[in-house]
């Protein structure tokens, strides 16, 4: 079973219009509302695929009404907390082209016996889980080590769990220097991380590998249409696949769930996390990809890494 924490959950809002013309009015061709928030989608990736997940969010307000409705009767299995104030909406806007600009609100501020009660709700669902998962940004208010000091606490059980951090911002920097199993950044968080620009595969794994000297066990970094590296101790790779690209919101947490769902380490985890990561993009707004979405067969994995090729702007 793999735990799942979303301190900051959305509910995520999707309109897809012909052209993004700022300072104008535009008409929606089409909407989407999905439940969103990293780890809560991570929960739905598994789930999606019949994999035992539960996933620990803080639910308030309306919109935290909205996200539990929609996901009755899909067998995600939510853990919620519940809090005073009303979760936040984020809002994509989506070209033909699958160009995404998105804005992220802050999100609710939690109190301390709030922030509390996710963490204790976290530990004990923890207990025989395989792996836990503290995913996205922290609301307004939680300290920059919230991620990191639950990743000491899960480290300090009698039966240790491993945990995926997927993060930003200081939040990111706090967590890894608390020895997570695994990072998942992308390669703006990646960066932050370094603290320089990457340009290459080269600079990509030299970044991870500092990681990796910092305590980290391995790094999954995702590079949009380049794919991803995984540098761990038993190895670095790069594997890539082709998308249509329709809205890469949530392909990321896709990305993280196939990695996790494959056993989590070698070049056949990372063929699958990628192979997921494909297919969330190729689908609207931050729908989760089902198991006829995955198309294993179109990645390419590369034992050798290129270190001279240029990342994509993206
Ligand atoms: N244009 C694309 N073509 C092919 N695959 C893609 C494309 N964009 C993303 N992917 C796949 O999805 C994975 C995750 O994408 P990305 O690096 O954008 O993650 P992210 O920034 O963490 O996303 P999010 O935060 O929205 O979940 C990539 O590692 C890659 O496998
Ligand atoms: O603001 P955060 O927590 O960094 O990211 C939140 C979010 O953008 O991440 C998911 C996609 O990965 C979306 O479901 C959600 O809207």
């Amino acid at each position: 079973m793999i735990v799942t924490l979303t301190a900051n959950p959305s509910l995520d809002r999707t309109v897809e219009v012909a052209e993004l013309r700022p300072g104008t009015v535009m008409r929606a061709v089409a909407r989407q509302v999905h439940p969103g928030g990293k780890g809560l989608n991570v929960t739905r990736a598994l789930a999606a695929h019949g994999i035992d997940s539960r996933a620990v969010l803080p639910v308030g307000g309306p919109e935290g009404a909205h996200l539990t409705a929609l996901l009755d009767g899909r067998g995600v299995r939510l853990e919620p907390v519940a809090i005073r104030e009303s979760i936040r909406c984020n809002i994509t806007v989506a070209e033909p082209d699958g160009t995404t600009t998105k804005f992220n609100e802050p999100g609710p501020e939690l109190s301390g016996a709030e922030l509390d009660r996710l963490v204790e709700r976290t530990l004990a669902c923890a207990a025989g889980a395989a792996w836990v998962v503290a995913a996205g940004s922290l609301p307004p208010g939680a300290p920059d080590g919230f991620y990191g000091g639950l990743v000491r606490r899960l480290a300090a059980l009698p039966r240790p769990v491993p945990v995926a951090v997927d993060t930003s911002g200081p939040a990111l920097l706090e967590a890894a220097g608390a020895g997570p199993s695994l990072l998942k950044p992308n390669r703006e968080e990646l960066e932050t991380a370094a603290g320089r620009p990457l340009a290459t595969l080269g600079d990509v794994v030299k970044a991870a590998e500092e990681l990796r000297a910092r305590g980290v066990g391995a790094v999954l970094a995702s590079l949009g249409s380049d794919g991803a590296v995984l540098v761990g101790a038993d190895g670095v790779w790069h594997a890539e696949a082709p998308a249509r690209r329709r809205s890469s919101v949530g392909a990321g947490d896709a990305l993280l769930a196939g990695f996790l769902a494959a056993g989590a380490a070698g070049a056949a985890a990372l063929a699958a996390a990628v192979a997921w990561g494909a297919a969330a993009v190729s689908l609207p707004g931050s729908r989760m990809p089902a198991p006829d979405d995955v198309r294993t067969d179109l990645v390419r994995v590369h034992d050798a890494i290129d270190t001279e090729r240029t990342l994509a702007p993206d």
